[in-house]
């Protein structure tokens, strides 16, 4: 059996499962929960000191699974107690802000820290990760937008939900969605199931359409060095427009870059003799 795999998985039979959050301080990891749980929004900022604990049940098709959810602190003050938590979870709420660029950026450290305290005989492909997109209800602030979150998660196997602690916008269905597919998991011998978004797009068209996001500029958004000739901007073009054209990739944001190469070709052949 595998090492993350709850001790109870007939079919039809209650099951019981480890949930915790992650993500940096203050992106919303509490009230997500709280606003599941106990269906309430708590808008003074009190930060979680360590780990906060608490049981729920939960029904999924015919099982009653008994959901323990440890909810992380994400100061980095408190990663001695946190990484004592990692072990045996077979699901993970990762939160960021998209007000705050740099939640998302942290992201990637996160599931990071997770692997390393699950040292080299821990298996992520086991878990079922969920990434919340969190307060989109502060749409003055919002920079990070939902093709770049949607990208990042679908490209590495994870669902992606927009939700909102303060309004409750699509935090019934996170949850939902998350313990079906942990439920799947465990019916599936401890594999997380394929998902279709997930299988759809290639790793070059996910990294292609963030490079492009990224560029500086024309000639960096088609990959040649400026001064480059008629030609040479034409065969870049004609790459990218192979591997982006809308009706060959679904990878989020894929359209949004494709219009873009359009527009820096138009732009370049104008100045180029
Ligand atoms: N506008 C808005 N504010 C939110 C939302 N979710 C959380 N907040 C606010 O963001 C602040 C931080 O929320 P918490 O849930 O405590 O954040 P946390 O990620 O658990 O923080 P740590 O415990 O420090 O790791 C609080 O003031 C919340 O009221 C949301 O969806 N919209």
């Amino acid at each position: 059996m595998e090492a993350n795999m709850p001790k109870r998985k007939e079919p039809g039979k209650s099951l019981r499962i480890k949930v915790i959050s992650m993500g940096n301080a203050e992106v919303g990891k509490s009230c997500i929960i709280k606003r599941y749980c106990e269906k309430r929004f708590v808008s003074k900022y009190l930060a979680t000191i360590g780990i906060d604990y608490g049981v729920t049940k939960v029904q999924v098709r015919d099982r009653e699974i008994k959901v323990n959810i440890f909810d992380m602190a994400g100061h980095p003050f408190f990663y001695e107690v946190r990484n004592e938590f990692y072990k045996d979870t077979q699901g993970v709420i990762l939160v960021y802000d998209v007000g705050q660029k740099d939640s998302f950026d942290a992201l990637d450290a996160w599931l990071a820290e997770m692997k390393q305290d699950l040292g080299p005989h821990g298996n992520m492909e086991n878990i079922v990760f969920v990434v919340c997109a969190n307060k989109i209800d502060c749409t003055k602030h919002r920079c990070v937008d939902e093709s770049e979150g949607r990208l990042w998660a679908e490209s590495k196997g994870f669902l992606y939900f927009e939700t909102s602690a303060q309004t409750g916008e699509g935090i019934n269905e996170m949850f939902q969605t998350f313990y079906v597919s942990i439920v799947d998991l465990c019916e599936n011998g401890g594999k997380r199931p394929i998902t279709n978004s997930s299988a759809s797009f290639t790793k070059e068209q996910a990294d292609t359409i963030r490079r492009i996001r990224n560029s500086k500029d024309s000639w960096d958004m088609l990959g040649v060095k400026p001064g480059a000739s008629r030609d040479e901007v034409n065969k870049a073009y004609r790459r990218l427009a192979v591997l982006l054209h809308p009706d060959k990739c679904v990878a989020p944001g894929s359209e949004d870059a494709f219009k873009a190469v359009v527009n820096a070709r138009t732009a370049l052949l104008k100045n180029i003799k």
